[in-house]
């Protein structure tokens, strides 16, 4: 179990974690989902004892991690996956954590057979290998120890539409043994693929949560017609809300029944009226994305 109470990180006057709370429970895969800068590293690294949070705690298996007696054996955490020693062998990167972490030999080679590394990968030099490479090689790391819980940050970049199926079906028999999973994306479609609940942050607050289904199931609903101004004027006029979609048209958070009644109404013709089919869910992160993107400085006098 995973426990994140009130959580807040300052840097400056840049509130990079905003009260942020949250539970990851055994037996689930939880995807921890934003855009770029939106906290979730610095989450992560608060909860695995790497940043000192301002206020508010975070607990592993009912402990601070720092509390915790040789932790890589209770918690397994993958922040960096480039953070290994590029000169050395992932067969000696994995053998120099199990002599650390006093576990037997012999889980190393388990390890790599269970990330799919072969041996003629483990005994390359890590600077020599791919980016899909380095994830595996850290969540065997992160495996070694035989933990319980398990800290991912972005452990899907750079793996492939198959490697992404491949930690699914790892992550999943891991939840299904009664593991604890947090992992961060901010791709929304890995999430999908991957996590049985979602956490989404945006700007260092908890904008989103629940199990996939419940964000993913049918709400709201998605709507185009002739006049898509027209409608979303009438639809604030009677005080629903509207988000534009990406093909055209847009989200409301009302039943079909009342944005049909709105339209009727107002007398605009409907092209489109059907449930949301969690189109909210990625209308809201998209929304996210792009108020991210707007925020960032643009480059100016950059050589075409
Ligand atoms: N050491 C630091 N000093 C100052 N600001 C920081 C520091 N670490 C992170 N930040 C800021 O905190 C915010 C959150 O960053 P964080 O790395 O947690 O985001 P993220 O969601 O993990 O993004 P990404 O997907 O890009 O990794 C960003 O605005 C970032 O610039």
């Amino acid at each position: 179990m995973i426990t994140v109470e009130n959580l807040t990180k300052r840097y400056g006057d840049h509130t990079a974690v905003d009260d942020v709370s949250f539970a990851c429970t055994p037996g689930q895969v939880t995807g921890f989902l934003g855009p770029n800068g939106a906290g979730k590293s610095t989450t992560m690294r608060i909860i695995a004892g790497l940043t000192p949070a301002t206020s508010g705690s975070a607990t592993v298996g009912g402990r601070a991690y720092r509390e915790i007696p040789n932790p890589a054996t209770q918690v397994g955490v993958l922040l960096d996956a480039s953070a290994q020693h590029a000169g050395r062998t992932g067969a000696e990167i994995l053998r120099l954590t199990a002599m650390t972490l006093g576990v037997n030999r012999s889980r190393v080679d388990d390890m790599l057979e269970m990330v799919s590394l072969t041996p003629e990968e483990a005994n390359r030099r890590v600077r020599n290998y791919s980016l899909g490479m380095r994830q595996r090689l850290g969540i065997a790391n992160a495996l070694l120890g035989d933990p319980h819980i398990l800290i991912l940050d972005e452990p899907a970049n750079g793996l492939d539409p198959a490697g992404i199926h491949w930690m699914r079906t790892l992550l999943r028999d891991y939840a299904n043994r009664g593991g604890t999973v947090l992992l961060s994306s901010h791709l929304l479609h890995e999430i999908e693929i991957i996590a049985d609940d979602i956490l989404v942050i945006g700007h260092g607050r908890i904008v989103a949560q629940g199990t996939k289904s419940d964000l993913l199931a049918a709400q709201g609903t998605r709507v185009r017609s002739l006049d898509d101004a027209a409608l979303a004027a009438a639809l604030a006029g009677a005080g629903i809300r509207t988000l534009p979609a990406t093909d055209g048209g847009f989200t409301t958070e009302a039943a079909p029944e009342e944005v049909g009644r709105v339209a009727a109404t107002a007398g605009i013709a409907l092209m489109e009226l059907r449930p949301g089919d969690g189109a909210q869910l990625e209308e809201m992160f998209l929304e996210l994305t792009q108020q991210t993107q707007r925020e960032q400085p643009v480059l100016q006098g950059v050589p075409s």
